[in-house]
């Protein structure tokens, strides 16, 4: 796979109007809508709706469920029409398809699963965020896992998501040279309020370490 010039970062938990207005100003890539009841970053349906349409052309909308039933999913979906879907939980292949949008699938690296094998299952994933939660777990948890468990190519691009900092997204993109990270917690002062200065440093992180790579 061709290494990219650039890291993408995708902002996830977005709840308010005023963080979604800072990521963008920031130059982020998406923002994450979670559709996932009792998560401290759940929305209704109608303020993800509020969201989306917030966003001006080319940054990305990403929708996330966690094993929703899948015709509640497809309906949102056709409500919502975001640019993304992400299934974080054990949501089978056939309903990840089901959604009739792009979609990313988180693998749970909390345990010892080939996360090849499980890439390979999904053929259709744009794309597998790697966290460190159970299967069926939540993610959002600020937990990090081992980045030394991650394969050197799934085939696929890969989004390096759980725990992440503005303190250790340097190193893990050095590290692990991912397509995209993916931020939740580590980024707010609070669940479901996002900081800016937070945010902003996060994004300088990985400016820093984009320049890095280039010109190693
Ligand atoms: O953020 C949540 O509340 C959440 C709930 C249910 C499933 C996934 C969730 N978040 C995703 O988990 C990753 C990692 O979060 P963190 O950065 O460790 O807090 C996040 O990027 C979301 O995609």
């Amino acid at each position: 796979m061709t290494t990219a010039l650039r890291t993408r970062i995708k902002f996830c938990g977005m709840t308010r109007a005023e963080d979604v207005a800072a990521a963008v100003a920031l130059g982020v890539d998406a923002i994450g809508l979670i559709l996932v009841p009792g998560s401290p970053r759940a929305l209704s349906l109608s303020q993800a709706v509020a969201l989306r349409a917030s966003l001006p052309p080319f940054v990305a909308s990403v929708a996330l469920s966690l094993d929703a039933d899948p015709a509640d999913a497809q309906r949102s979906a056709a409500t919502l029409r975001p640019t993304f879907w992400q299934f974080h939980g054990s949501e089978a292949p056939e309903d990840c398809d089901r959604i009739g949008l792009p979609y990313l699938k988180a693998v749970p690296m909390a345990q010892p699963e080939d996360a090849a094998a499980f890439a390979a299952r999904y053929r259709s994933a744009s794309g597998f965020v790697l966290d460190s939660h159970v299967a069926g777990g939540q993610g959002g948890s600020g937990r990090r896992f081992d980045w030394s468990r991650i394969p050197a190519d799934l085939g696929r691009p890969l989004v390096l998501a759980g725990g992440l900092t503005p303190d250790n997204v340097f190193d893990a993109v050095c590290a692990v040279r991912p397509y995209a990270v993916d931020v939740s917690s580590g980024i707010e002062s609070a669940p479901g309020v996002k900081d800016g200065d937070r945010m902003r440093a996060f994004v300088a992180q990985v400016q820093r370490a984009d320049a890095i790579l280039r010109s190693a």
